[in-house]
């Protein structure tokens, strides 16, 4: 038999049809529905008096127009929520999911949180599986070595009547990062670095498979931090093997198969690896020694240099579309070129979003900011768990203490200041460090300068007011 990549495995594993021009009928094992881009495909369902084919395969939580702040009053009675299309679009989803019958947990449940962190939470998300959501960041569930990529609101539709999709192959492409990363330097900081290095188009087309030892050392955790980026670099989705980690994460969850299910589970998903000779269609390789700690400067999440880096001049790049770019991004950002990084002062803190929002990145943060204040320059930071369990689990380790002991706020879970579609927003002309994956312009509001960073160097730029190599604030081994 033909050697197949990881990508292959599971693209053979899921196609029900192919016709002679190639697009290809995919079965979807898992659908996860938010309250943006789930109310006109019900509507669609309904109007062709449709039901939902597998309602059992679908998953309902809201998370991006919810409210971060408390969401019930010292009586427990729900506080509705003042924006009147977030009300809407809500109110929509619970209705929906009742009526078509689809699991759904609500704002108050201690399950809701992001979308792509309640997947794999859950167990919903598996290895081998196919995923979608009408969402760009579903390429996170990779790091649990699933197929999972973002579709639009009609093929929200389409899956949800027929547990269907139509597709076209993707090509493949591998990063393959070598050697080890330094103290300090995260799994955002390389899915930065990587995204920089190939650039925001470099994926076009692929299905990338990110291997290499540094991978198959990382958690679980930090998989899904790596691969939430992939569609930054233009990939439709980003993979990473699944492997004895996978397995011992996965294990005993909710959603998960339980019992001799498991074990023929397990079975299958220890063939769910790139074969010896196999190929792909691109690669690239990438030092991991060479990673600092890593920022944007601009409004791309292309824009990426070490934090002991500086400014670009724009007209240092080679494309005359990019040196356009990189002057367009510098003035909404307020920079100038050669100006160094750790010298950019910020007011703004935003630790949290799908990409950096799980208990590992809360530690990471708290670690910082343990016994730490944060700066005066500080006006607004917040620390938004990506779910309610994330929630309970930092509440009982004791890092919300040492988040609002630092001067941070401790908030509800939802996709927040990540994008500005709720209450949570950076203010025109104000700078944040940002854990989340987006850095265009307004996407944290009108006007806001975002420059996207590790939890850790949130943390680090929280205590000291700028953008700061967390290196220089690394305590001696207690
Ligand atoms: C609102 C939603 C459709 C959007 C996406 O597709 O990614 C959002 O999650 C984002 O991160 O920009
Ligand atoms: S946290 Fe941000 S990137 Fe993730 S789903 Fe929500 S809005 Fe999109």
């Amino acid at each position: 038999m033909t050697a197949r990549t990881l990508y292959e495995k599971i693209w053979d594993a899921h196609v029900v049809a192919q016709r002679e021009d190639g697009t290809c009928l995919i079965f979807i094992d898992r659908h996860i529905i938010h309250e943006v881009t789930s109310p006109q495909a019900f509507e669609a369902l309904r109007k062709a008096g449709r039901k939902v084919r597998r309602p059992e395969l679908t998953l309902a939580v809201p998370d991006h127009n919810l409210p971060t702040t408390a969401r019930v009053d010292a009586a427990g009675k729900r506080i509705p929520i003042a924006d009147p299309q977030s009300a809407q679009q809500l109110t929509a989803l619970e209705e929906n999911t009742r009526e078509f019958g689809i699991h759904y947990f609500g704002a108050t449940s201690p399950q809701q949180g992001i979308v792509h962190v309640v997947g794999p939470e859950q167990g919903f998300s598996l290895p081998g599986t196919t995923i979608v959501c009408g969402d760009s960041h579903t390429a996170c569930h990779g790091g649990v070595g699933a197929l999972a990529f973002g579709i639009g609101t009609s093929e929200v539709e389409h899956v949800l009547a027929t547990q269907t999709l139509q597709l076209r192959k993707s090509k493949t492409m591998e990063v393959r990062v070598e050697g080890d990363l330094g103290p300090g330097v995260t799994a955002k900081d390389l899915i930065m670095h990587i995204v920089g290095t190939i650039g925001t188009a470099g994926g076009t087309g692929h299905v990338i498979e990110y291997r290499g030892k540094v991978f198959e050392q990382m958690s679980i955790e930090a998989r899904l931090t790596v691969c939430n980026m992939s569609i930054e670099g233009g990939a439709r989705a980003g993979l990473i093997a699944p492997d004895e980690t996978t397995f011992a994460y996965l294990k005993d969850r909710p959603l998960a198969p339980k019992g001799a299910e498991w074990d023929e589970a397990v079975a299958y998903w220890k063939t769910l690896h790139t074969d010896e000779g196999a190929t792909f269609d691109k690669s690239v390789v990438i030092d991991a020694t060479l990673i600092e700690p890593t920022v944007t400067w601009g409004t791309s999440p292309e824009d990426t240099v070490g934090i002991s880096g500086e400014v670009p001049d724009p007209m240092s790049f080679a494309d005359p579309n990019k040196q356009r770019a990189a002057q367009a991004s510098l003035e909404y950002m307020g920079l100038t070129p050669g100006q160094k990084l750790a010298e950019v002062e910020v007011q703004n803190i935003f630790i949290g979003s799908c990409t950096n929002s799980r208990i590992e990145d809360m530690r990471a943060a708290a670690e910082v900011l343990r016994g730490r204040k944060v700066h005066p320059n500080i006006k607004w930071g917040i620390v938004v768990p990506g779910s309610g369990l994330v929630k309970l689990q930092a509440e009982a380790e004791g890092l919300d203490k040492v988040f609002t002991e630092a001067g941070l706020e401790w908030r509800e879970p939802g996709c927040s200041a990540c994008l500005g579609m709720n209450p949570d927003k950076v203010p025109p002309g104000e700078r944040s460090a940002s854990t989340s994956n987006r850095n265009f312009v307004g996407r944290q509001g009108p006007g806001a300068r975002t420059h996207l960073v590790s939890p850790a160097m949130a943390a680090a730029a929280a205590v000291t007011g700028r953008l700061t190599d967390v290196r220089e604030l690394a305590r001696e081994p207690a």
